[in-house]
């Protein structure tokens, strides 16, 4: 066991991701989707990939942007998966974490398959009172969102910035009352209005946990999700448009990475 937060070579496989550092060759740039599917999906847009691992939710494969090494590993839903997917990968070298997934508009001028580049999260979130007290901000890298706006720009992608509310549940955290109770606790009635008001733009369930986390350890992270419904209109988004919500923020964040390697 290496003396504490010191973590160099001879570190053996870490507990979740079932990955060395021996594997990652010297990455230190990771892109993070929720999904285990999207994994490959990802690493295939590099010019080259293997799969390295697959444990639990944790699917990781290394990509390759002009030689550089890119890590591409799934991390669950919620916010404690992402982090133990971030802090393993921290301890095997990764400095540089951008989240791309999927999420349910909250402004009424955001289309499905827009996408959008969080600046920072509302810690509805349990996970990232781990890191930091409630009074720290969950703020993504200025580098990473930059070019993240940049990138989705490049690829004439209609991109939104700003803050999204990070919630622990799916149903009841973003006041989806079309469930088996149908109930939503007082607490969360009226939320997905207030945050509306509050140019909130968008909720996903990982943002604040992993900014929050990263910004608390001097790592720099960014996050890029694509619309998949917008809740003004609908509550629960159609199965039809995830093919084209997730290719769109797949190549922003594909884009981003490459840019973020080229230029480090
Ligand atoms: O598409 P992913 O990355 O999973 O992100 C969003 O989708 C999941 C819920 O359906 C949550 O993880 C949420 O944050
Ligand atoms: O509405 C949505 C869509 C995807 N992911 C979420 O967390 N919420």
């Amino acid at each position: 066991m290496p003396p504490c937060g010191q973590y160099g070579d001879d570190v053996s496989d870490v507990f979740h991701l079932d990955l060395t550092r021996a594997d990652l060759d010297g990455a230190t740039l990771a892109i993070l989707p929720g999904d285990p599917g999207r994994v490959p999906k990802i690493a295939e847009r590099f010019d080259e990939h293997v799969h390295l691992a697959s444990n639990r939710e944790y699917t990781s494969h290394l990509a390759r942007a002009d030689g550089a090494p890119v890590v591409v590993c799934s991390t669950g839903i919620g916010g404690p998966s992402v982090s133990i997917a971030v802090e393993e990968l921290a301890q095997l070298g990764i400095r540089t974490f951008l989240r791309v997934g999927t999420t349910g508009a909250l402004q009424p001028d955001i289309a499905v398959a827009d996408v959008i580049v969080t600046t920072g999260a509302v810690r509805l979130d349990g996970a990232s009172r781990h890191f930091a007290p409630l009074e720290y901000p969950a703020v993504a890298d200025l580098t990473c969102a930059t070019t993240l706006v940049e990138a989705a720009r490049s690829l004439d992608l209609t991109v939104h910035t700003g803050v999204t509310a990070s919630s622990d549940t799916f149903y009841p955290g973003q006041e989806r009352y079309d469930t088996v109770s149908g109930y939503v606790r007082r607490e969360f009635q009226g939320s997905a209005e207030e945050w509306t008001r509050l140019h909130v733009l968008n909720y996903e369930m990982e943002g604040a946990t992993l900014f929050t986390q990263c910004a608390a350890n001097g790592w720099r992270a960014g996050m890029v999700a694509g619309v998949l419904v917008n809740r003004n209109t609908q509550e629960i988004p159609d199965p039809s448009v995830h093919d084209v919500v997730e290719a769109n923020a797949v190549s922003t964040v594909v884009e981003a990475a490459r840019r973020l390697v080229s230029s480090s």
